[in-house]
């Protein structure tokens, strides 16, 4: 059966773009080769025409509860169709499942364990999650099955992320958004990485380029997990990270300029002017905004670049859903 070769380096790119084509074959399950890696592929003469090696080689099938089940279609079983439209998306956060149970289904809740675990069999913990609190952004969770723990490594874009949600905040949703900026960032940038938490961009970032990146982080325990976390991933790394534990409104002012500055700003917190102050050429600015107001969003910033006697120019990517009709998005600035 069909598979490309890939060098180890680019492995997760290649599998990606295979991925947004179609090509590849999650039913089978890639396999490492020294500094290589062969991915499942569908037959296809597209493959040699974007010019891959394409090489014929067994690949194990996936078990079949990978492939075919969901949560939803194991507790159809179950549940009434009311009672489906109440399911609400979860996470997989190493070996923890993270899951929001609506009051209209707390009497299901012994359902839904069962099914996560027909679904995700080598889940250790299944937690209920809470509302983000306070400065440092952590959520609350409640424990309803399983160790009680809620410290993991969490497996992302090739680099391994230790979180402990009782003490840091961790969103293993924004994996393709990590991505996304990896791949914009060029060898050689020196990047501001504000609000850095337990270093996730950090890493995703410097396993993919070779950069200079200082984070900033205000708390203690996030700033603890990330210099494991560098430790963690120090053989695949190539770039280079400096870990600050300080307060952003404090320690940036102190700092020089950097080429790229990225704030996954806190809700609530307002560090776009600073941000933009720090920046030679690129911001990637997260905030939350209503729909009707992109434009007013896209305005203000123009209008700080223009204070700070700087051009730009501004795009305003959707990123996830926060509420209805609200959005988290990254403002892309390019200036100039
Ligand atoms: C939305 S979280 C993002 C964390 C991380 N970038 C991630 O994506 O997992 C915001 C982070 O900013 C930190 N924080 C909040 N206020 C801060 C401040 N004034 N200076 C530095 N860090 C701060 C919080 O502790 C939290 O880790």
């Amino acid at each position: 059966m069909p598979a490309v070769r890939v060098q180890k380096h680019e492995a997760e790119k290649v599998k990606n773009l295979l991925k947004k084509l179609g090509l590849y074959d999650g039913k089978r399950r890639p396999k490492r080769e020294e500094n290589f890696v062969l991915l499942p592929v569908i037959s296809s003469p597209k493959l040699m025409e974007l010019g891959f090696e394409v090489i014929d080689v067994e690949l194990p099938f996936r078990p079949e509860r990978q492939i075919y089940k969901n949560l939803e279609s194991v507790l159809a079983e179950k549940l009434t169709k009311e009672e489906l439209a109440y399911l609400r998306r979860y996470d997989i956060i190493g070996d923890i499942a993270v899951v929001q149970i609506p009051k209209e289904l707390e009497h299901r809740q012994r359902d839904i364990i069962e099914a996560l675990l027909i679904v995700h069999p080598f889940v250790k913990v299944i937690a209920k999650r809470g509302v983000h609190e306070g400065k440092f952004r952590v959520r609350k969770y409640e424990i309803i099955w399983g160790e009680k723990r809620l410290t993991t490594v969490h497996k992302e874009n090739g680099v391994k992320i230790k979180v402990d949600l009782s003490r840091v905040f961790f969103n293993p949703r924004m994996k393709g958004e990590r991505y996304r900026l990896a791949q914009l960032v060029q060898d050689g940038e020196r990047i501001l990485l504000m609000f850095a938490g337990a270093l996730p961009y950090a890493l995703v970032i410097a396993r993919f380029k070779n950069v200079e990146i200082t984070a900033i982080e205000l708390n203690e325990d996030a700033v603890k997990l990330g210099l494991e976390n560098i430790e963690l991933n120090k053989d695949k790394l190539r770039g280079k990270i400096e870990v600050i534990h300080g307060d952003v409104f404090e320690v940036v002012p102190k700092l020089g300029t950097f080429e790229r500055v990225i704030s996954p700003t806190p809700k609530g917190i307002d560090a776009l002017s600073l941000a933009l102050s720090k920046a030679e050429k690129w911001v990637h600015y997260y905030d939350f905004v209503h729909e009707d107001r992109f434009n007013e969003f896209k305005k203000r910033i123009e209008k700080e670049c223009q204070k700070l006697g700087k051009q730009c120019e501004v795009r305003i990517k959707k990123i996830a859903d926060y509420k209805p009709h609200v959005y988290k998005v990254c403002a892309d600035v390019m200036l100039f």
